[in-house]
């Protein structure tokens, strides 16, 4: 049987399900089709389930040091089915009200694996639905692993440390990077002996050197231990334990109770039809010009398929950019450049535009200009007892063209960041704009002002 729309949407995460809302916005007709659960990883296992945790984690360290601010509170530990429970309240009601919009909407959820079956058709079943404009490919990403290291048992991927039925007494944490990092650091609030592995010479290795850098100074101070720029060797699975030998100049071996492998995650493109029906694919992932438009005429991807930061709101973006392009709206290409990035670890790190590194690269190292804010001179900072900086990475006399935030709850900072970056803006555009106080986006003014050489709440 076949069934036609204007739009075939296969897969149902951030970009897919984003693509299908503007496009039925638009007057489409629209069928998406899903799997498993509408929302994909970022809803059921990824951005909102870690950050409930983490936000538990994050009342669990304020309870602990409720004292030094002269609260009486006791930390009694953390009870984990509970913990459980609130973060998935959290989840179940935004899945609702996702249904619900979808429902709205008049898009046909179509609950099945898909397959492209042709450059205009996609097969569920018996059952296969038809584009009349175009199919958008959305079929997102899945952890990795390394060779010779099998997901099972006490070697987890993020999907399963998200739903331990007990905490592990240690863990070994596989990966510096953004889910590394945000594991280390909820796992040790929760009471977790953790250790992080990674293979590059510091931590978040995509981020600016100087919040890698600070990172790992907060992860110390806390009691994670951070063992970096080491390889690893063998990787054994005892009844009780998980062990690995790292190969840093002499081998060591580190035992824990799980091993969370968090390498990186790759795109979900094999054995979907894909490459039989035309689409090119470069290692793994679909090919797409700046418009987003595959080799196959009429056949679009968005989301973690695309090389590129595996971030949701790029996935939302990319997805309401493939509505209008069909809808005739000619939209603006998304400014891959400009996409912030937020790890939710303690210190939060928030960063848009190039890291100084990148910067001195495209620009020559004599022609950037750095400065760093530090947060202890922001009051709302250090009444929430937080450090970190503002760092504002510019080309010498031009634009800023990076910015770069370690603190708590940088996270929320990172809008104002965003602007300046993508308008990019000058000390002149900045400095003259008043700030709230007191809050810790002050820092940001503050990062200006010490950028067109007036400093106020700092040296110089
Ligand atoms: N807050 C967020 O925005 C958020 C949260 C979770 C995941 N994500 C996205 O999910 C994707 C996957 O996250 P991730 O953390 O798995 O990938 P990642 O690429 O951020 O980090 C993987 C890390 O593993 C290290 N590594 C690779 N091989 C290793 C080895 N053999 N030994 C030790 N270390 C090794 C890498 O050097 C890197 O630092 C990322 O693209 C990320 O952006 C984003």
């Amino acid at each position: 049987m076949s069934t036609e729309y204007d739009l075939v949407v296969l897969g149902g995460g951030s970009g897919g399900y984003a693509a299908a809302l503007r496009g039925a916005q638009l007057g489409f007709s629209v069928a998406l089709i899903e799997q498993d659960k509408l929302g994909g990883t970022c809803l059921h296992s990824g951005c909102i389930p870690t950050k409930a945790l983490l936000h538990a984690a994050e009342v669990a360290d304020a309870t602990r040091h409720a004292a030094t601010i002269g609260v009486r509170a006791t930390f009694e530990g953390i009870d984990l089915p509970a913990v459980y429970a609130y973060r998935d309240g959290v989840v179940d009601r935004l899945y609702q009200g996702l249904q619900g919009l979808v429902a709205s909407r008049k898009i046909v959820l179509v609950q099945g694996h898909g397959r492209l079956t042709s450059p205009s058709t996609v097969q569920v079943g018996d059952q296969s639905y038809t584009a009349r404009k175009a199919v958008v490919l959305a079929t997102g990403s899945m952890a990795r692993s390394l060779p010779g290291l099998a997901y099972g048992g006490r070697v987890l991927s993020s999907s399963e440390a998200l739903c331990l039925p007990e905490l592990p007494r240690r863990a070994i944490v596989l990966g510096g990077g953004v889910i590394g990092v945000e594991f280390a650091s909820l796992w040790h609030s929760f009471g977790v002996d953790v250790t992080v592995v990674e293979a590059l010479p510091g931590l978040v290795p995509n981020e600016d050197r100087a919040c890698g850098k600070a990172l790992e100074r907060a992860f110390r101070r806390r009691g994670i231990t951070v063992r970096t720029g080491v390889r690893v060797g063998k990787v054994e699975q005892g009844e009780k334990q998980v062990s690995i030998t790292l190969e840093a100049g002499e081998s060591d071996v580190l035992e824990a109770d799980v091993l969370l492998v968090a390498v990186g995650r790759g795109p979900r493109t094999a054995d979907l039809g894909y490459e039989e029906a035309g689409v090119v694919l470069d290692r793994g992932f679909i090919k797409v010009d700046d418009r987003l438009r595959t080799a196959v005429p009429g056949v679009f991807a968005v989301g973690d398929v695309v090389d590129g930061l595996q971030l949701a709101h790029r996935g939302f973006q990319q997805g309401i950019f493939v509505a209008e392009e069909l809808a005739g709206l000619d939209p603006a290409p998304v400014a891959e450049a400009h996409i912030p990035r937020v790890t939710y670890c303690d210190p939060e790190i928030a960063s848009v535009g190039l890291t100084q590194s990148q910067a001195e690269e495209t620009l020559g190292a004599d022609q950037v200009e750095c400065v760093e804010y530090n947060l202890a001179g922001n009051g709302k900072s250090q009444i929430l007892g937080t450090t970190g900086f503002v760092k504002l990475v510019r080309e010498k006399n031009g634009p800023v063209v990076g910015i770069h935030l370690v603190g708590a709850r940088a996270g929320e900072l990172i809008g104002e960041a965003q602007l300046a970056v993508a308008w990019e803006a000058r000390p002149d555009d900045v400095t003259p704009l008043v700030h709230a106080h007191p809050t810790q986006n002050e820092a940001i003014g503050e990062a200006f002002l010490a950028l067109a050489g007036k400093p106020l709440h700092a040296h110089g």
